[in-house]
């Protein structure tokens, strides 16, 4: 398996700076086991930056989007806004075409979501062929998807406030 660069994320100095921020989680648990090893991923690396995560759960990847933004404007509105956004999930090809549409078109609402609020969101949808290779890539122990993409949340959050953005609190 080729090495991966987990060095891309920001400076240990710069996530300790988090500290207090709110991060919105949203897992699809269409697989039980696999959502658990994302969200203690997640879990940890928010609350090593003494973040907040506010997790809430939907039922397959194709929601996360939608709930997102419904829970990124709810935040707003109570006057509580969300620093950053976490998408957890499992998507493993089945025998149709449907995997391309879950797969899809949840990383592409993600995306467009997160360019036009300029939300620092990190994907930790996995899409995959088999849950063999599902289990390597959410178990904290080994791949630790769910704790990455939390870290590249957090990171774009450390970007947002260097580029003056957002307020520092
Ligand atoms: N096959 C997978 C799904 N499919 C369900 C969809 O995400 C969605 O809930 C349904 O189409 C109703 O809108 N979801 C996953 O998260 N993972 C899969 O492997
Ligand atoms: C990703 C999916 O929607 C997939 O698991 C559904 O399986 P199938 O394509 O066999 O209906």
């Amino acid at each position: 398996m080729v090495a991966q660069n987990r060095d891309a994320a920001a400076p240990k100095a710069i996530l300790e700076s988090l500290a207090g921020i709110r991060v919105l989680v949203v897992e699809a648990r269409y697989y039980e086991d696999i959502a658990d090893e994302l969200l203690a991923g997640a879990r940890a690396a928010i609350e090593a930056v003494g973040a907040e995560a506010r997790v809430f759960t939907v039922p397959g990847a194709l929601e996360i989007p939608a709930a997102m933004a419904i829970l990124l404007k709810a935040g707003e509105r109570r006057g509580e806004p969300y620093d950053a956004a976490v998408a957890l999930g499992c998507v493993i090809r089945g025998e149709t075409g449907h995997y391309d549409i879950v797969a899809g078109e949840s990383a592409r609402a993600l995306m467009d979501l997160s360019v036009a609020e300029r939300l620092p969101l990190g994907n930790g949808i996995l899409t995959v062929e088999t849950m063999e290779q599902a289990l390597i890539r959410a178990r904290v122990s080994q791949m630790n998807k769910g704790g990455g993409a939390a870290e590249a949340a957090l990171s774009l959050v450390a970007i947002k406030r260097a580029a003056n953005l957002e307020p520092t609190r």
